[in-house]
């Protein structure tokens, strides 16, 4: 039985958790987590930490131990120097409670690259946890739709980079930019989203934990985590009746099961396959031709099978990349973003010569 740490940071990297938490209790009534057990195999810890207490008050799945509010207005509104310091302030707190819950195999941290909380308590955090601590840490990082401005967009390339920087031991990268194909409003794409990512989470730990046919194991994750740039991301599809694992697979690797925007054949180093289903629908034949065309690409390829009475094809795979074209994009548009927020405080600098005209009545008053 594997021991799991599971953060969520900031109020994305709190609903993630939260979904992932819903999953994991049945996904049934928002009361289950007072009397339910989880389901997982593993003895999972999940923790959501938040400086903004209404984003914490939010979380219907996620019990109120496992909530820790560090005390900073209503969060730190997108500014991740503010952001650091408040960690700062708050680290020995933090970690006193990660480490109440006793020893970890391997731990996860949740976070949007591009909010003030999150994404400047993660790459400290991991930092914090990987000097004290010998278990692998991976972070599920989660990019900005690209017009949400220039704060976010510097924000999540400074972010990405200090998390590269901390000592992680991956990343996980998802997209609300690519995944916007969903559709729908802001609150019920976010829904989706998290509910994509928790289940593909939930997947990786069922997996990580489970007596396979052929096995994958911690180890191997490590492996293919330990591949590529440090980036990956996760495919995953359930087949709709009728369809054969061959195709499921297939569309595990396309843009229907991916979180993040990558030519799986281009860009991918190692690759992680899993395949959980009825007996009936795994024909090694279609599995090995699949697993073939992929590892011909990328290298190398794990394969684990859970064999699962009654249960339609399901797929996952954890791919790193060698190469991102979409996270290159996203620099260059970061880029454009930092010179316009400079541009704009060095205009800024320049209307204190408006005060300065305002300053000329002080002390006057209007005579009539
Ligand atoms: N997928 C997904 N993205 C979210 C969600 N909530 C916010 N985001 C994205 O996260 C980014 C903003 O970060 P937040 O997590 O809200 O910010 P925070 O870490 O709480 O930081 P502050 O509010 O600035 O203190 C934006 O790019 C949003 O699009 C969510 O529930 N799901």
């Amino acid at each position: 039985m594997l021991n799991i740490l599971i953060v969520g940071n900031g109020q994305c990297g709190n609903r993630i958790l939260d979904a992932i938490n819903k999953e994991a209790f049945g996904g049934k009534s928002k009361f289950a987590k007072f009397y339910s057990q989880q389901k997982y195999k593993s003895k999972v810890e999940t923790i959501a930490i938040n400086t903004a207490i209404n984003d914490l008050k939010e979380l219907s799945f996620t019990k109120a131990k496992d909530r820790i509010h560090i005390p900073h207005l209503h969060g730190v509104g997108a500014n991740r120097t503010l952001g650091k310091s408040v960690f700062e302030d708050n680290k020995s707190h933090i970690m006193r409670n990660i480490e109440e819950r006793g020893n970890f195999d391997v731990g996860f941290v949740i976070t949007s690259a591009s909010g003030g909380t999150g994404s400047s308590f993660t790459p400290p955090l991991i930092k914090e946890i990987k000097e004290k601590h010998d278990f692998p840490v991976y972070a599920v990082v989660v990019l900005p739709f690209r017009e949400e401005g220039t704060l976010y967009l510097q924000n999540a390339a400074f972010c990405l980079k200090e998390i590269r920087d901390s000592g992680v031991d991956g990343i996980i990268l998802a997209d609300n930019q690519f995944l916007k194909q969903i559709g729908g409003d802001v609150q019920s794409a976010y829904n989706s989203i998290n509910d994509m990512i928790a289940r593909r989470i939930l997947f990786l730990l069922d997996a990580l934990d489970s007596e396979m046919m052929m096995v994958t194991d911690l180890g191997d994750f490590k492996t293919v985590m330990s591949g590529g740039a440090g980036l990956a991301t996760i495919g995953f599809y359930e087949a709709e009746k009728g369809m054969n694992v061959k195709t499921t697979i297939q569309k595990a690797l396309s843009p229907n099961g991916l979180l993040f925007s990558t030519d799986v054949y281009k860009e991918g180093s190692r690759a992680m396959v899993i395949i959980k289903g009825d007996k009936s629908y795994l024909s090694i034949d279609e599995i090995s031709s699949e697993v073939e065309k992929l590892s011909s690409s990328v290298g190398h390829v794990f394969k684990g099978i859970i064999v699962r009475k009654g249960e339609a094809p399901q797929v996952l795979v954890v791919l790193t990349l060698e190469a991102a074209k979409e996270l290159e994009n996203l620099y260059s548009v970061a880029v454009d973003a930092i010179h316009q927020e400079r541009e704009k405080k060095t205009r800024v600098e320049e209307q204190k010569e408006i005060d300065k005209a305002f300053s000329q009545i002080d002390g006057l008053e209007p005579d009539y």
